[in-house]
């Protein structure tokens, strides 16, 4: 009998028991279940350990070991860690605190590869160097700076007595390691080092990675040598799909890979989509693997459709009306129920780079003079800037209080944050009525700056509170607002906020950032929020939603790895293209087809692709062609 005629809702419920099977301890069987979107490979994972938890927990505990589950981003970690109620047998983590977790006691082993790869890396550089034409052009004198940082760096390294590393920041201090090295490094002491293997098999002697496909592809190696070496002693399980491949260093044919004598489940079952969206994935995905799924018996439904759109429409009223029409087909209105409520809203819109979202939200100012500074990147896109707290959580909760009127949580904030509240002072202070007056005359001055509905700038916000002492200000600010004389009471004593601004660039950045209005951090903290309306193509993998619109603009995106244009024929492919293609490499319309795979694969019920292009009938033609739209399905706006 063939799997269409075999299906049922449970088709698939044999994978859970098998990969159960494989982690029972004394009998390992590493693992790869590669399976399509929403087939349910992060809930079997979870599935299988909540079972774990109560087969083998109390011998596992009894001998001190726990089992690691690896996966991509901060909030899948905070995800599974909640479903699995906390449980301390989980070691759940992203690669990058895994791996720092398992190399950073040994200080001199990670010294003696920073050396050896910084002497590499000058040495290349020092030959290229040497091939240089014109030492003046610009390549050159980069060139030449990169390599009097390295030997500075070489030679404060036998200083560092202790190296530090931040998963989720920038590592700008002098002992500090940077994401690339800390996994580079890793893969080679896992390769290379007996001890690290034992250490890992000891600790871990089941090791889950989920969204393998992404996983760097150095330790993927190395982990696969590892688990070749002892396969007694860990299990290692892989859970992905190569189609949902969407960052460059994750392993290229990962399937290819996977040692022979690996199980290798499958799961055919898609839960998450209605038949006609399970459809669409399935065609987008028939150039690539012809790897086909099935739809839920009670999920027969579900609603694409494609709005191809002149690339210099007024987008966000055309959006605004695209939401409309989906509300009209899909008699669903909770697609009209956009209000522009960052967190209230029922339709997910995927952008492709964080700016467009920004222009969409109306943070754009702020946001673009700060992502000036390569150096800001992950902090302004995950909220830890440095000097961007004091509004994020400081001001903003206060505002939002006052403007709820919640006078507990308003005083809550104030004794928290303010020196004028500090405890210390109030103890002994003479006349403390006369210090909460300071502090109250201090808030109303501050609140008075919205007054009549007004926006202030941020810079008058900071103003503001340098004048009455409010709060404590960032020490890096004083150069973009007057230094009061005589006065260093507010002189921030945290260390890493002393340093955020280091160079001119980054001056004239946070001026032209503070210069904008205060509404645009209310904007741009929303965004940063769980629930903004907005998420990127990449950033909402293992995600999903019951409505989606996915905005497709290569231009407005700015990007060079992706191509929709090219995708949907709209575009020619280059010459490397071309070549890339004949040679069988990755090219940048593969790429794009995995993350139109990763996008369009997040919707529930209903899908709204928005195509800005300069070929409304390329791209209609394409859609046709490849099969993934019909005819009614296509409108051009
Ligand atoms: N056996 C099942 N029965 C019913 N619903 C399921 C089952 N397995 C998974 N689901 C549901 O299907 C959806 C997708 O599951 P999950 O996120 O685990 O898939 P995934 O394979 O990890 O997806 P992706 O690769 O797209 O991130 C979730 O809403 C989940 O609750």
């Amino acid at each position: 009998m063939s799997i269409m005629e075999n299906k049922s809702n449970e088709m698939d419920a044999w994978v859970d028991n098998a990969i159960s099977d494989y982690i029972t301890p004394g009998q390992y069987k590493s693992f790869f279940l590669f399976a399509g979107a929403g087939s349910g490979k992060t809930t079997t994972l979870i599935n299988v350990l909540e079972y774990f938890k109560i087969t083998h927990k109390d011998k596992f505990l009894l001998r001190r070991k726990k089992i690691a589950v690896i996966t991509y981003t901060n909030a899948a970690v905070d995800e599974i860690t909640r479903r699995l109620k906390f449980d301390s047998i989980f070691q759940i983590s992203t690669i990058h605190s895994f791996s720092w977790d398992l190399i950073k006691p040994f200080t001199e082993d990670i010294r003696k590869w920073v050396r050896e790869n910084l002497n590499e890396e000058i040495a290349d550089l020092e030959q290229e160097q040497s091939k240089s034409k014109n030492p003046q052009n610009k390549t050159s004198i980069d060139r030449a700076r990169r390599i009097e940082a390295k030997t500075k760096r070489l030679v404060e390294l036998n200083d560092i007595v202790k190296f530090t590393y931040n998963p989720n920041g920038d590592n700008v201090h002098k002992d500090s390691l940077d994401h690339t090295e800390v996994l580079a490094m890793t893969a080679y002491f896992i390769s290379n080092k007996i001890l690290m293997r034992q250490l890992v098999a000891t600790k871990y002697p089941i090791l889950l990675i989920d969204e393998s496909q992404d996983t760097k592809k150095e330790l993927i190696d190395a982990i696969f040598e590892m688990q070749q070496a002892m396969p007694e002693h860990i299990c290692v399980g892989l859970f992905g799909d190569t189609m949902q491949r969407i960052y460059l260093d994750g392993k290229e044919n990962l399937q290819n890979a996977i040692p022979m004598n690996w199980q290798t489940p499958h799961k055919t079952l898609n839960h998450r989509s209605h038949k006609r969206i399970v459809d669409l994935i399935n065609n987008i995905r028939k150039n690539v693997d012809n790897k086909s799924q099935l739809s839920r018996e009670e999920k027969d439904g579900g609603t694409v459709r494609l709005f191809i759109c002149n690339r210099n429409s007024e987008k966000f009223e055309l959006e605004k009306i695209i939401v409309g029409r989906m509300a009209e087909i899909t008699k669903d209105q909770l697609w009209n129920d956009d209000k522009d409520v960052p967190g209230n809203s029922n339709v997910k819109t995927l952008i492709l780079e964080h700016h467009m979202a920004a222009r969409r939200m109306g943070f754009f100012d702020f946001f673009e003079a700060l992502h000036e500074i390569p150096r800001y990147h992950t902090g302004l896109l995950n909220g830890s800037l440095p000097g961007v707290s004091i509004f994020t959580k400081v001001i903003l909760p206060l505002l939002h209080a006052y403007r709820c009127n919640d006078k507990y949580e308003l005083t809550k904030i104030l004794k928290k944050n303010s020196p004028l509240l500090d405890s210390k002072l109030l103890k002994q202070s003479e006349d403390q009525i006369k210090n909460l007056k300071i502090c109250k005359e201090a808030v109303d001055a501050l609140l008075q700056l919205w007054s009549e509905r007004r926006d202030p700038t941020i810079l008058d916000v900071l103003e503001n509170i340098l004048g009455s002492g409010l709060f404590i200000i960032p020490e890096s600010y004083y150069p973009i607002i007057a230094r009061p004389k005589n006065d260093d009471k507010n002189i921030e004593k945290n260390e890493s906020d002393k340093e955020f601004v280091s160079s001119n660039e980054e001056l004239l950045a946070w001026e032209n950032a503070l210069s904008q209005p205060f509404s645009q951090i209310e904007r741009y903290n929303d965004y940063l929020s769980e629930n903004s309306k907005f998420g990127t193509h990449q950033g909402v993998k293992g995600l999903e939603f019951p409505r989606v619109m996915v905005i497709i603009d290569d231009e407005e995106a700015r990007g060079f790895l992706f191509s929709y244009d090219k995708l949907f024929g709209a575009k020619e492919m280059s010459a490397t293209d071309l070549k890339n293609k004949e040679a069988g490499k990755d090219t940048g319309i593969d790429r794009t087809n995995r993350l139109f795979y990763v996008a369009c694969s997040r919707a529930c019920d209903g899908l709204a692709i928005v195509c800005y292009t300069d070929n409304p009938g390329a791209v209609k033609k394409s859609a046709l062609t490849y099969n993934w739209f019909l005819e009614s399905e296509i409108e051009i706006m």
